[in-house]
């Protein structure tokens, strides 16, 4: 046994067993974080960045808790698809507040904290490794369901040091373009993350057909479908392929995210589509599969304005294809229903009915089945949903939730 000095005695061999601080602080911050995914590709340029970021941020406006770190110290080019170019982290003495953002959405890169964005970064491995370790023990993100990170290209020190401090249970999301070159990229990723013993969550086909956007024809300059192939041949999940786009490069440069492109755009499918499973990995679908209900209304206000879906007088099971809704007005305090009317709307389009009961007041939506998609909108729109509703009557429906009885069962648009 040796003596440290550091430590109360619990050495052996002359190396100490004693977990350092900063460790500890590691283990902290990574204990109130749900998941963790760690965005990397073979090659530069195939739009991991732009995946990255708007993976965080579709998941966030699905009322996700979610932190994107970017650690690509040679070239952060997340603040930029933020349009968080002049953000300043908060600095305490010993730590440091992420990035707000939007309520839900905290971010981190060296990219805050250099002097000029013009500053090159001419750092070795064991220095980008400490500023990863940095951005994980002295960062204070708080309680998130997701944690993503944005590595640089490759295989190098920060996905690898991103791997390592993150722990065993990080996953890898991969992009690749789908031409052949970056396919043989993708296989050393591959291989990396089964070297390093992380699981990959999926692989993203990126820049996949160029749709022209007069003629609508696809031209498939790089090919198409080279990323799929790969991940059946591997055996991971194909996320889904998202296409060259000149709005995707807009939106980069411009700094908004694709959901701003609206549901139907390629671009804004692809994500809803990628997306789908790390919703189903949160848990946040399955929560309401099981059965448990929070009944909770709406705190602001006197009143609540609860819409249900409606076909032929019941509570109807998809969504999108509802002939009406039952708009009923519930008093907070005494939990009863006031008044109720069925009113027709408007026609289906993508994103028009949250907005068009948002306008109405109404703060509570009691569904059957709904995408993860509509969801995601109606929490961007402050509107609570409880999908996978079970009854018939849309009155009775309502008098479920107030009661704290209301049975909620698979959410069939879930797919
Ligand atoms: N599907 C797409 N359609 C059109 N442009 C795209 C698409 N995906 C990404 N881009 C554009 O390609 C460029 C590179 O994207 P991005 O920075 O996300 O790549 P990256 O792989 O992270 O790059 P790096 O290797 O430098 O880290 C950006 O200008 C981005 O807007």
């Amino acid at each position: 046994m040796s003596e440290c000095g550091s430590c109360s005695g619990n050495c052996s061999e002359g190396s100490c067993q004693q977990e350092n601080p900063q460790d500890q602080r590691i283990k902290k911050a990574l204990g109130r974080i749900k998941n963790k995914i760690v965005v990397m590709s073979g090659k530069g340029g195939v739009g991991k960045s732009t995946v990255a970021t708007n993976i965080a941020v579709a998941l966030s406006m699905a009322g996700l808790k979610v932190g994107l770190l970017d650690v690509d110290v040679h070239g952060p080019s997340v603040p930029r698809l933020l349009s968080l170019q002049d953000a300043q982290p908060h600095m305490e003495r010993d730590c440091m507040e992420p990035v707000a953002w939007s309520k839900n959405l905290s971010v981190m890169s060296l990219g805050f904290l250099l002097p000029s964005k013009d500053d090159a970064v001419i750092w070795r491995g064991p220095v980008k490794i400490g500023l990863i370790r940095q951005f994980i023990s002295d960062v204070l993100w708080g309680d998130l369901d997701f944690l993503i990170v944005d590595c640089p290209p490759g295989t190098g020190d920060e996905p690898l040091s991103a791997m390592q401090e993150l722990g065993k249970d990080a996953k890898a999301v991969i992009v690749t373009t789908p031409q052949g070159v970056a396919i043989d990229d993708v296989r050393r990723s591959v291989t990396f993350c089964n070297e390093v013993g992380n699981e990959i969550f999926g692989i993203v086909e990126n820049m996949s057909g160029f749709v022209c956007s007069k003629c609508g024809n696809v031209e498939n300059v790089f090919g198409t479908g080279g990323g799929e192939a790969l991940a059946k041949e591997v055996g991971v999940r194909f996320l889904g392929r998202i296409p060259m786009n000149a709005d995707v490069a807009r939106a980069g440069d411009e700094g908004f995210p694709l959901s701003k492109l609206g549901d139907h755009s390629p671009a804004g499918e692809a994500l809803n589509h990628i997306i789908k499973p790390l919703i189903d990995l949160a848990g946040r679908l399955q929560e309401q599969k099981g059965g448990e209900v929070d009944s909770s209304l709406p705190e602001s206000g006197d009143t609540t304005l609860v819409a249900i879906p409606v076909a032929q007088g019941q509570l109807c099971q998809h969504f999108g294809h509802c002939e009406k809704f039952a708009l009923l007005e519930v008093d907070n305090a005494s939990r009863e229903i006031k008044s109720g009317k069925l009113v027709d709307p408007p026609a289906h389009e993508p994103g028009v009915l949250p907005r068009w009961l948002a306008d109405k007041g109404c703060n509570l939506v009691l569904a059957g089945g709904m995408g993860a998609r509509a969801q995601s909108l109606f929490t961007e729109n402050g509107i609570k949903v409880v999908v996978g509703a079970q009854g018939g009557d849309p009155e009775e429906v309502l008098k479920s939730y107030l009661s704290g009885s209301l049975v909620v069962g698979e959410n069939i648009c879930d797919h």
